[in-house]
């Protein structure tokens, strides 16, 4: 890649400025082995939820929140977020984040287990946006998932890896990715787009 193009992506990722209570969680975060999305993912992730006046929104993998004050900064005041995670470490990181930026408790729904087992107790069709960073062996059932959870015309954005560009990484997870990626691409049911923010986001919209 040549220099200008990396200073590019780089002016890329610096480009929105977070808040500062995004800058704590993810802090807060990498403290406790949560890693947050970076200011590029989080800015797309703010952007997709106001574009898409998303009020519905379902995140798998809440970490200590980071991501889920990107997407309720970009969501109309009335918007739900539900989140899941299986760490309840994380998840009162979470709400302590969410508590701190002044976000009505009404607003978030965070909801302790794990994600294959919590999903399928969620609602067909309720979901006008799916966010996706957690455990990347279990992408493909978390596309099955947000599948049946998104509405028509809803979005899906699964966090990505830059190992799967590289054809020497064969590992468990990059097939996996590579595997959900061609399945997405594939799939009648959506249009998709690999955008080249952070390690890569996959989003797809729902015809
Ligand atoms: C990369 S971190 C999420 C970071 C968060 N999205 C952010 O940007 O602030 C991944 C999270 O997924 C959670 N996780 C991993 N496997 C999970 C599973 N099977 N079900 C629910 N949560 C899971 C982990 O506990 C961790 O908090």
């Amino acid at each position: 890649m040549s220099s200008q193009k990396v200073a590019a992506w780089s002016h890329a990722e610096e480009f929105v400025t977070p808040t500062e209570h995004v800058d704590e969680a993810t802090h807060r975060g990498e403290e406790l082995g949560a890693p947050a999305v970076g200011n590029g993912v989080g800015a797309v992730l703010q952007m997709l939820a106001a574009a898409t006046g998303a009020k519905a929104v379902m995140e798998i993998g809440t970490g200590a929140g980071a991501s889920g004050l990107w997407l309720l900064g970009g969501m109309p005041a009335d918007g739900i977020l539900t989140t899941i995670d299986l760490e309840t470490e994380h998840q009162r990181a979470a709400r302590d984040a969410f508590a701190a930026a002044g976000i009505a408790h009404q607003r978030t729904r965070v909801i302790a287990g794990r994600a294959l087992e919590v999903l399928p107790r969620m609602t067909d069709g309720a979901y006008d946006l799916v966010v996706v960073d957690a455990d990347k062996e279990e992408y493909p059932d978390y596309l099955a998932q947000a599948t049946r959870l998104l509405r028509r015309g809803g979005t899906l954005v699964m966090t990505w890896s830059d190992r799967e560009s590289d054809p020497a990484s064969r590992d468990a997870e990059t097939r996996t990715l590579r595997a959900v990626g061609r399945s997405i691409r594939d799939h009648d049911e959506f249009t998709v787009s690999l955008l080249p923010v952070g390690e890569g986001l996959l989003v797809a919209v729902k015809r």
